[in-house]
């Protein structure tokens, strides 16, 4: 018999619409990146995530603007760059705490969630949002404070989200066995990861997209179909 003890899940496109993400908080970093490094380039947190992004890039020494430019680009393309991650998650903030947005949930999701918590499971996220961008996330979100229901959180700090060893960490991070975890995602290669290190999957597949001939994870169109 499965028994399910903690449940591990991503945002975009998971508990939340893409839309919001590529929409709101996307071009909200993008626009407001140049001012930030302007006014906050000096800090040594801000100066880590910047000689981050220009080693990745490979640049031995690269202006400012360069930088600046390039992380711009990074947006645009979706790079999943943990430093392009912790510098957007700094810039939301901002906006979070302005009231300019609040995060999308999917309508369903955060009654489950509780229910799931109160069922006794653990709830943990797994985003390339960084780990202060994801608390701000549920803080700030749509359905009120959800953050006193997750008991931990995993950035690419972990591992990329399509190799199965991030998901080995995960599940010794959290001192559970992988045939004890579910792991819910709209990114079929990232469910490959997860089940390869030995998780259960649950693939989110959101109206409208289509459903898929034989779908090679469980399929589920929204949280209240998932059955533990
Ligand atoms: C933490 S909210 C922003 C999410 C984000 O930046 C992103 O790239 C979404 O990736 P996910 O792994 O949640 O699909
Ligand atoms: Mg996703």
């Amino acid at each position: 018999m499965i028994e399910i003890r903690a449940i591990v899940t991503d945002i975009e496109g998971t508990t939340s619409s893409i839309s919001f993400v590529r929409d709101v908080l996307f071009p909200y970093a993008r626009k407001r990146l140049p001012a930030f490094i302007e006014t906050h380039g000096d800090k040594p947190e801000v100066q880590h995530w910047l000689h981050e992004a220009a080693e990745e890039a490979g640049l031995v020494e690269a202006s400012r603007q360069y930088i600046i430019e390039l992380l711009q680009q990074w947006i645009d393309e979706d790079r999943k760059s943990t430093a392009l991650k912790a510098l957007q998650g700094m810039i939301w903030k901002e906006g979070y705490a302005a009231g300019d947005y609040r995060a999308h949930l999917y309508p369903e999701v955060a009654a489950r969630l509780r229910e799931w918590r109160a069922d006794g499971l653990r709830l943990y996220v797994y985003s390339s949002g960084s780990v202060p961008a994801q608390q701000l996330f549920f803080r700030y979100s749509e359905a009120g404070d959800l953050t006193p229901l997750f008991a931990g959180y995993f950035d690419t700090e972990t591992g990329p989200k399509r190799e199965t060893e991030s998901y080995r960490r995960i599940a010794a991070a959290i001192d559970e066995q992988p045939r004890h975890i579910l792991f819910l995602s709209d990114i079929v290669e990232e469910l490959d990861a997860a089940q390869a290190a030995g998780f259960h999957t649950g693939w989110l597949i959101r109206e409208p997209l289509p459903w898929p001939g034989e779908p090679r994870h469980r399929a589920f169109r929204d949280f209240d179909a998932i059955t533990l």
